[in-house]
């Protein structure tokens, strides 16, 4: 499937950051048929999450696991070899350049897709200033977007800021992933690159991630419903 035929209600992925899986099972089944992509992140998977995964993928679902993976090349390959039977659709890893190439090792011919994590949404200039880089942000992001290109990653997660930038770099050939998604209205918390639904989705992204603004929300169905018909409307 090419990016321009994702149905729009498949671009939004909600982020299951809940206490535990009894929580994330009356989330996914309060969503209904309204959400068909989820994400299971530290929160969850450390809550034993991680066969919620295949149990998801069985019902049809799709499945990001976002475990954002980074070590040692020959560790990052086997990991992803054994995250391989999980059923995931998505797997990130920090884009350094050992990391990346050990996961695209250990994925082989598999179906899971390796997304590289570019610069985390919650960090600003000054934060990567007092992390020892000096390269902005931007200037990190395109970076790590064309070594991820070489290694044969197969998508990019990064704010919505940077996609119109990436979108020149890697064109169509690989997918982009934004978090750093806010409704109008809705609480920043610690998310410093931010954008709408809408705009994000014009901007060129493939996927929004969304999460506090939908699990936290006192209709998640409600507002996950209202995010896809802004990315319909963006989509035209
Ligand atoms: O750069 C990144 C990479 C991953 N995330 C994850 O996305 C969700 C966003 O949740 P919100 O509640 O909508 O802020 C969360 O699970 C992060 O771990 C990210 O935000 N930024």
């Amino acid at each position: 499937m090419t990016p321009a035929e994702i149905a729009p209600k498949d671009r939004l992925i909600v982020a299951l950051d809940l206490p535990s899986v009894d929580a994330a099972e009356a989330m996914i089944a309060g969503l209904g048929d309204s959400v068909t992509f989820y994400k299971v992140g530290y929160r969850l998977a450390y809550a034993g999450g991680l066969p919620l995964v295949a149990k998801l993928a069985d019902q049809g679902k799709k499945v990001f696991l976002d475990l954002k993976l980074h070590d040692i090349g020959n560790t990052v390959a086997q990991g992803v070899e054994s995250i391989t039977r999980l059923g995931a659709t998505f797997l990130t890893v920090h884009a350094y350049p050992q990391t990346m190439k050990g996961a695209v090792e250990g994925r082989g011919s598999a179906k899971l897709k390796i997304l590289a994590v570019t610069v985390l949404t919650s960090y600003n200039e000054d934060d990567l200033h007092a992390a020892g880089y000096r390269l902005g942000v931007s200037e990190l992001v395109e970076a790590r977007a064309q070594q991820a290109q070489v290694l044969g990653v197969d998508g990019l997660v990064s704010s919505p800021e940077e996609v119109g930038s990436l979108r020149k770099i890697v064109g169509h050939q690989m997918s982009l992933v934004t978090p750093g998604i806010r409704p109008a209205g809705s609480a920043t918390g610690d998310q410093k690159r931010i954008m709408t639904p809408g705009r994000a989705i014009s901007a060129g992204a493939d996927y929004l991630v969304v999460g506090r603004p939908v699990v936290e929300a006192a209709d998640p169905k409600a507002v996950a419903e209202a995010i896809q018909a802004e990315i319909a409307q963006a989509l035209g």
